[in-house]
């Protein structure tokens, strides 16, 4: 890998005030100023009068308008990129050598009925005095100029949009809107909220774009809601490693998607309503059709109806629900016998909610468990039917589902499949994609004129899931723990609940009987799983340096994990292995952090983290997307570091590193002593 060798290291802001007086002086403009904040190490000269050190650099005061705040917007230049110093190293430092600009931080999708927004950090623990925090310096044309450098993390958040001020104290709290969390090392004056624009699209973008500018300082920059889906779709199934997966009677599959034969595809938002669009390539597509009756229709209805207070609510009664009681079936107009003469048979729904007339039964008499289901089925059915019909009108073979009504839900996502392969009689294929929701904010986000987002490859992005993510189903996200202190005692708080503390569990695969028709889905909890922001989705690390073991005959289909855990066998035995492994792990990292009381409760909080992490993906294997050995090790190697454990093996390599010493000596005059033979 390329390590930029001869490229002195250099560092941030030094001499930023000697420097800035200057420019003011000349009268330079302020691009200039952003630039002279990145200074050379060790030529620091003895003008300097900036007594700032370290992290109060970060506080010296706006002084002017940040490039990342001007027409022309930041870029995450990606190319030649390479690590920094050893390449050994477990988090080695990525260069990005031709960076220059701040990157954008945020981008919103602010629909009918949710916001989602997308943000980009760097990597944790690389604050301001961080021995990583470097920059590179480049001469060329005799100037210098010196590059920060990146790689970071994309994190997934969503909201009602009923409580956009959630959403706007969660932006003010991450000081998003300022660039802080990142950026601010480098480029103080993103204080300076004057001129800050943000992407955002959806309805939102327009109707809430006062609230913003007065809320926050901002403004906002609209793109439109139909490219940034595209954008946001053709991204993941380019750059995510099993994005895409089918859901078939309760049995899920993940897609490993060939580039070169991705387009055409039929991409289907299943938002508040319905968006059907033809995706030809990127910025190629045509939206094709739509459809008012989408998620919006089965929560405002389905509220009416069971006076649900909640999205999730509904949709866990709809597990405990029997369509039957309510929705007309063929076999109850053909006296429980098939229509087999046309394909139907006597379990298939005739009319949703039909018999909702022929009993004469009130509303209070039905039970809302089985109204949700019904209304559940006839929406979900409806989609997939229209889609199909469309993908007909085009030829196309492949219909992408996205959008929060979706919700990783297999009830929702078996009806959809079962639709299109019924009518398509089995020629066209419903996929669904694990970042369902947030197409269209991770398109704004890319919007961002050119961040280089794109370029990356599959294996340049890597998703990990927080310690939290098997407690928090169902919940809309609130605002993550900030410290470590507060992650112990959060799992602390769990383990004294004791028995409330349950492990997600999946939805058991209804029953179906062929034909469309449908049984009752049987649920094996009572609480609905797998919240999209919290669970199915974790936090997206951009490693742009990765490279494939270059000798590979197809580096794009390369799987790094060669055990799959999708095999029952093999999953019980690592599961095993690992879980017995557990207390033992725990001893050695404790010890390698000095075995002190305050390492012994991270070790626990490591312990419970890790542990719920098994006995979620014991349950739900597939709930964090596709599962290798590879990924469970590395989920165990992230929970460690959650709780600051860099190395658990630390002690036993200091021990054996001490004794190998101590018979070094012995071994070299041995050495010495022996004949050269050759
Ligand atoms: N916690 C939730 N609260 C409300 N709706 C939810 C929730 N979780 C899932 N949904 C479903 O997701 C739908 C909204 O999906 P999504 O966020 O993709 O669309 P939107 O952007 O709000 O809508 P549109 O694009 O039509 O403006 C809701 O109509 C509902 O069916
Ligand atoms: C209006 C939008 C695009 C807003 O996201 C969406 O809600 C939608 O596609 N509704 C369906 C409208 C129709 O085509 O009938």
């Amino acid at each position: 890998m390329a390590g930029l060798t001869g490229h002195p290291v250099l560092e941030i802001g030094d001499k930023f005030e000697e420097l800035q007086n200057n420019i003011i002086n000349n009268n330079k403009n302020k691009e200039v100023i952003d630039k002279a904040r990145l200074v050379v190490k060790g030529e620091e000269n003895s003008n300097n009068n900036n007594n700032n050190q370290g992290g109060e650099r970060d506080m010296a005061p706006p002084t002017s308008n940040s490039l990342h705040r001007s027409g022309s917007r930041p870029q995450l230049d990606l190319s030649k990129a390479a690590i920094q110093g050893n390449s050994e190293e477990r988090d080695p430092t990525i260069l990005l050598p031709n960076q220059s600009d701040d990157i954008s931080h945020f981008a919103l999708d602010i629909g009918g009925s949710l916001i989602k927004l997308v943000y980009f950090s760097r990597h944790e623990g690389q604050s301001i005095d961080d021995k990583r925090k470097k920059t590179v310096k480049e001469i060329s044309n005799g100037s210098r100029r010196s590059y920060p450098i990146l790689g970071g993390r994309l994190h997934f958040v969503k909201f009602e949009t009923s409580k956009l001020n959630e959403c706007l104290d969660f932006i003010s709290s991450k000081q998003l809107h300022n660039g802080r969390i990142d950026s601010h090392y480098w480029n103080s004056e993103a204080t300076n909220k004057e001129n800050a624009v943000i992407k955002a699209t959806g309805g939102g973008a327009y109707k809430f774009a006062d609230l913003f500018k007065e809320r926050l300082g901002v403004s906002i920059d609209k793109e439109d809601e139909m490219d940034c889906l595209v954008a946001g779709a053709n991204f993941l199934l380019k750059a995510i490693r099993h994005e895409a997966f089918t859901h078939m009677e309760g049995h899920k599959e993940f897609v490993q998607i060939d580039h070169n034969d991705l387009f055409p595809y039929l991409l289907v938002n299943v938002g508040s309503g319905v968006s059907m669009i033809k995706v030809d390539g990127d910025g190629k597509f045509q939206r094709v059709s739509g459809t008012n009756v989408g998620g919006g229709t089965y929560w405002g209805l389905g509220r009416l109806l069971t006076k649900c207070n909640s999205f999730d609510e509904l949709l866990e009664l709809s597990q405990r629900g029997d369509n039957r009681t309510i929705d007309m079936l063929v076999g109850d107009i053909y006296g429980g016998m098939d229509y087999s003469k046309i394909g139907l048979s006597a379990s298939t729904i005739a009319s949703s909610f039909g018999k909702a007339i022929s009993d004469k039964k009130e509303l209070e008499d039905h039970r809302p468990e089985d109204i949700s289901l019904s209304l559940l089925r006839m929406i979900s059915y409806n989609i997939g039917q229209i889609s199909y019909l469309n993908a007909l009108r085009f030829g196309l073979k492949r219909i992408f589902f996205g959008g929060f009504f979706i919700r990783g839900h297999a009830y929702t996502m078996d009806t959809i499949s079962f639709a299109v392969h019924f009518w398509s009689q089995g020629q066209a294929q419903a996929m669904f994609l694990r970042h369902e929701g947030f197409l269209g904010a991770l398109g704004a986000f890319m919007s961002y004129e050119k961040l280089g987002l794109d370029d990356l490859m599959v294996h340049q992005l890597v998703e990990r899931f927080p310690m939290g993510a098997p407690y928090t189903g169902g919940k809309i996200h609130g605002p993550p723990l900030g410290n470590l202190n507060e992650k112990i005692s959060w799992m602390e708080k769990f383990v004294l609940k004791g028995t409330e503390i349950t492990a997600p569990v999946p939805m058991a695969p209804p029953g179906t009987t062929g034909l469309g028709g449908f049984e009752v889905p049987s649920s094996k909890g009572g609480t609905l799983r797998s919240d999209a922001s919290a669970l199915n989705v974790g936090v997206l690390h951009l490693v742009p340096t990765l490279e494939v073991f270059p000798l590979l005959a197809n580096p794009k289909m390369y799987e790094p994990n060669t055990i799959d855990l999708s095999d029952h066998c093999e999953l019980e035995y690592w599961f095993t292995v690992l879980s017995e492994h557990l207390p033992d792990l725990v001893d050695k990292a404790v010890a390698s952090e000095g075995g002190t009381g305050d390492a012994k409760r991270r070790g626990d909080a490591f312990a419970r983290a890790f542990s719920a992490h098994l006995a979620r993906l014991m349950e739900e294997p597939a709930a964090y997307g596709k599962l290798g050995l590879a990924n469970l090790l590395e989920l165990r190697e992230e929970c460690l570091r959650e709780f600051q454990f860099l190395d658990a093996y630390r002690s036993i390599k200091q021990r054996e590193n001490e004794v190998s010493l101590a018979v070094l000596p012995d071994l070299l005059m041995e050495l010495d002593r022996m004949d050269e033979v050759w």
